[in-house]
């Protein structure tokens, strides 16, 4: 491991309508990290998620990725740089097979110049499906040929999703909500699955609302409040944090020793 970061996020700032939704933000995350980015609704996480993808271009700030700069390279560029993003509601091509939606995923991989201008040749096609396989064999993943993704249980696309994204080869994934709309067995499920996704040495930035999930996958928290940044440190002591519990209880209650219910 080098000893400058993978992720670097270096003062951002963004607004909207004259309203700074994020307000010179900085965090950074060693590779092979767990960070959880977590706050109130409406605190600047998935515009976070949106201006290190590329989505959102950044009034002022840097991001960079392995030390290179990457703010002014557009989504699909950052994707082939290493960063790859799963969202918070499925995004599989519901008619599509399994390793089909997995080979959707390898289109952006830094190894695939042209990505999907380049159409595949025959050889290349089959290289390609054999990868997928793999990549969902190893991922645990049961594959029934001819099967179409729409017809399996939620939390089974969720992994789907997760996997299309590992297809990039990612050093870096942006977890947006993993959790959301999974039941207990499910999350806990998933948390096996992060756990596995991490082990193969992605590193991994979540935003989530379950803090148990929070907590058993990342040993650091960022906290953001109204596009500030409020809280950076172990996420063992997020909860007991007085900024962080005035920010999710309000002022009156920030004295408690511990909330339960932070993010
Ligand atoms: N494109 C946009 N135009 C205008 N306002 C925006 C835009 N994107 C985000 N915002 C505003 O920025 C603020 C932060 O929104 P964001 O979705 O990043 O919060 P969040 O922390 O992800 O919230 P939640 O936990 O509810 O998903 C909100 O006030 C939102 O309305």
């Amino acid at each position: 491991m080098s000893g400058a970061p993978l992720l670097s996020v270096e003062n951002l700032s963004i607004s909207f309508g004259g309203l700074k939704v994020i307000d010179d933000v900085s965090f950074s995350l060693e590779e092979g990290g767990r960070l959880a980015l977590i706050g109130p609704n409406g605190a600047g996480k998935t515009t976070i998620f949106n201006l290190l993808s590329g989505v959102y271009r950044q009034d002022t700030g840097h991001v960079r990725l392995g030390g290179q700069l990457i703010d002014t390279a557009p989504s699909r560029k950052r994707i082939g740089f290493g960063m790859a993003r799963s969202f918070q509601n499925i995004r599989l091509m519901p008619h599509l097979g399994v390793v089909e939606n997995v080979m959707l995923g390898q289109h952006s991989r830094a190894d695939r110049p042209g990505g999907l201008l380049t159409p595949l040749s025959f050889f290349g096609r089959s290289q390609a499906r054999a990868e997928a396989e793999a990549l969902l064999e190893d991922m645990g993943i049961e594959v029934v040929p001819g099967q179409d993704v729409s017809t399996l249980p939620y939390g089974i696309r969720k992994k789907i999703e997760l996997v299309r994204a590992l297809a990039a080869r990612p050093n870096l994934l942006l977890l947006d909500e993993p959790a959301a709309g999974l039941n207990g067995a499910e999350t806990e499920e998933l948390m096996a699955f992060l756990d596995r996704i991490s082990a193969s040495g992605v590193t991994l930035l979540v935003v989530e609302h379950d803090m148990g999930l929070v907590r058993s996958l990342c040993t650091r928290a960022v906290v953001l409040n109204f596009g500030r940044k409020i809280y950076d440190g172990p996420t063992a002591d997020v909860q007991r944090d007085p900024l962080v519990l005035e920010a999710y209880l309000g002022p009156r209650h920030s004295d408690k020793s511990e909330a339960s219910d932070v993010a």
